[in-house]
C-alpha cells in the first residue's frame, strides 16, 4: 500500500515512516504494588501528500520520521492506564491520521516482546519478569475517513510432537526418495495473523474489545488443535491438513475474526542410521534418535477468509 500519484503519465507511489522504534512501559498499580511491563517494537508507515519532497526538494509537507519516533514515547507516556498492543497501535494511527492534514493512511505494526511475569515458589512476582518465546503482533491500517483494518497475530510459536504424524500418498516420480510413513516427528514454528471484522474506527471506539484475552484464546485454540487431547493426541496426515484444521477451528470459535493466515514450516528431524563397512548396523533408527535441523525446511502457508454475505 502506498500513496499514489500520476506525474507526466508515470505512476508514482510512495510512503515513509520509522521502523523498529523500541519502547518499554511500566504501569504501577497503586492498590497492591504490582507492576505491569510491556516492551514493544513499533514500525510506522505513513501514506501522505508530500510529493513535492520527491519532485521539488520541498519538505514542507513531510512529517519527519524523527517526529514519528518521538510520538511513540509521547503516546506511551500519555497512556496512564495499561493498554493492549492493539490499542496502542490504534491510538498511534489515530494520532497520525487526525493530526496531520497531509496524512491519508497510517500503517502501524508492533511486535510485543514476550516478557512474562515470573513466579517464585508458585507465587506471581510483583515486578519480576522472564523472557518467554512466542511474540504477540499487531498491524493497524487506518485511513483518514476512519476505515480500519485490524490484524493480530503470533509469531515464533514453536510446537513439536513426537508421534501422531505421518505423510503418505504424495506424488512419486524419478526424484522421490522420501518413504511413506504413519510415524514421524512433527515440528513447526507457527506464524499466524488474524483479521478482526471491525471495518471502522467508530465500531471499536466506545468499547475496545479485550484484545489481549482474545490473543491468548486464539493462541490456545491453535495449540490445542495442533496437539489434540493429552493422552491420545490427534493424527496429522500432513502439515497442510493440520494447518487447515487449526485455521478452521479459529474461524468457527471466534465470530469476530473474518480471516486468518497461517505459516507453518515443516522443520525436519531426520532419522539417524549409522553404519560402516566393518559394522553395517552401528545405530538403527527405531523412532528414537534424530538429527535436528533448521534448514532446509518445508514451507507451508494458507489463508482462510469468510465469504462476505451479500445480504
Ligand atoms: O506434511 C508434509 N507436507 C509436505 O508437503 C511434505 N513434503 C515433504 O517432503 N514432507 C512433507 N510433509
Amino acid at each position: 500500500m502506498a500513496a499514489k500519484d500520476q506525474i507526466n503519465g508515470i505512476n508514482f507511489e510512495q510512503r515513509h515512516g520509522k521502523d523498529r522504534v523500541r519502547v518499554g512501559r511500566v504501569w504501577r498499580s497503586g492498590e497492591d504494588g504490582r507492576h505491569f511491563f510491556v516492551e514493544w517494537n513499533v514500525s510506522i508507515s505513513l501514506l501522505s501528500n508530500c510529493i513535492n519532497a520527491y519532485l521539488r526538494a520541498d519538505n514542507s509537507d513531510i512529517v519527519a520520521t524523527d517526529t514519528m519516533k518521538n510520538t511513540v514515547y509521547v503516546k506511551a507516556k500519555e497512556c496512564s492506564k495499561q493498554v493492549s498492543v492493539e490499542e496502542f497501535a490504534i491510538l498511534l494511527a489515530k494520532h497520525f491520521t487526525s493530526f496531520y492534514p497531509q496524512v491519508t493512511t497510517a500503517i502501524i505494526k508492533i511486535i510485543e516482546k514476550p516478557w512474562e511475569r515470573i513466579s517464585i515458589d508458585g507465587q506471581p512476582h510483583d515486578h519480576g519478569y522472564k523472557l518467554g518465546s512466542e511474540r504477540h503482533t499487531t498491524e493497524v491500517v487506518l485511513k483518514k475517513d476512519g476505515a480500519l483494518q485490524l490484524t493480530s497475530g503470533v509469531e515464533g510459536l514453536a510446537l513439536l510432537k513426537t508421534t501422531q504424524s505421518g505423510f503418505e500418498g504424495f506424488i512419486r516420480d524419478q526424484n522421490t526418495i522420501l518413504p511413506e510413513t504413519r510415524e514421524r516427528m512433527l515440528a513447526t514454528e507457527v506464524s499466524a495473523s488474524w483479521r478482526y471484522h471491525f471495518e471502522s474506527i467508530s465500531s471499536i471506539s466506545n468499547q475496545p474489545p479485550q484484545f489481549t484475552e482474545k490473543y491468548l484464546d486464539v493462541k490456545k485454540v491453535l495449540i490445542d488443535t495442533f496437539f489434540g487431547p493429552p493422552k491420545e493426541g490427534v493424527y496429522s496426515p500432513s502439515v497442510q491438513a493440520t494447518l487447515y484444521h487449526m485455521a478452521n477451528v479459529v474461524l468457527a470459535r471466534f465470530p469476530d475474526i473474518s480471516s486468518i493466515q497461517l505459516n507453518m514450516p515443516n522443520i525436519h528431524f531426520l532419522p539417524v542410521n549409522l553404519s560402516s563397512k566393518a559394522n553395517p548396523v552401528i545405530v538403527k533408527f527405531e523412532d528414537d534418535v534424530y538429527l535436528p535441523t533448521d534448514e532446509p525446511h518445508g514451507s507451508i502457508e494458507a489463508s482462510l477468509s469468510r465469504i462476505q454475505s451479500k445480504m
